[in-house]
């Protein structure tokens, strides 16, 4: 029987979907994805409970994004949409941190985004919230609130690709396993955030975490 509080240590990725709410991709002057737009995260990118954020070497310009994370329940190839609530153990509210100066530079060039996404530190998660505590995931509330002021609120209907698309999707390119995450995209309200912030993030109701940036 696997213990899917135990995620971040059975996970062999996290998988994350950008640009997946349009209010955050007109915030970025990003255009609006025709179909998911996906990057990785190493699972050495996970915060160790009560660590801090430590921002990379050189960054000027760290962000915070607040996003709902489906917890995979077993190995996952060629799902159909119908079949996703079968493949998810559990849900997670996460930050996707961003250093976006590295990423912008990154677009420029057309390089890969791994520095600018998949950092030591560049994914604090919540506690596992079961499965039965949310019965619609496309229907709940994020938030992400910085040294007491709110940064980001919104609904997850507005999502672009919804979870069963995201999942299809996925799984017809790689193989998800049990423990895997899929983060699955910010909505509007990133911003810098600076060493000695207190960010808290969390589900409407349902869960909240936070931590500090050193
Ligand atoms: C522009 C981004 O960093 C994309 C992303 O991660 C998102 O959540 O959107
Ligand atoms: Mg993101």
């Amino acid at each position: 029987m696997v213990n899917f509080a135990n995620f971040r240590e059975i996970g062999r990725k996290i998988v994350c979907v950008g640009r997946n709410y349009k209010d955050h991709a007109i915030e970025l002057g990003n255009a609006i994805p025709k179909k998911p737009m996906i990057f990785l995260k190493a699972t050495s990118s996970y915060v160790a409970d009560g660590k801090p954020i430590v921002i990379p070497p050189g960054c000027e310009n760290l962000h915070q994004e607040v996003e709902l994370g489906v917890v995979i329940s077993k190995e996952a190839k060629n799902i159909q949409k119908d079949q996703w609530q079968d493949y998810v153990a559990g849900y997670v509210v996460a930050l996707d941190m961003t250093a976006r100066d590295f990423q912008n530079e990154a677009k420029k060039e057309g390089a890969p985004w791994f520095l600018a996404k998949s950092f030591d530190t560049s994914c604090p998660v919540s506690n596992f919230i079961e499965k039965s505590a949310i019965a619609d995931p496309h229907n709940v509330e994020l938030y992400c609130v910085i040294n007491g002021a709110e940064k980001q609120r919104s609904k997850t209907d507005v999502m672009i690709f919804d979870i069963p698309t995201l999942l299809e999707y996925i799984t017809k390119y790689t193989t998800l396993a049990p423990g895997d995450l899929l983060l699955t995209g910010t909505p509007a309200g990133v911003c810098r955030v600076l060493p000695g912030d207190v960010i808290e993030f969390g589900i409407t109701g349902i869960i909240k975490s936070n931590v500090t940036v050193q």
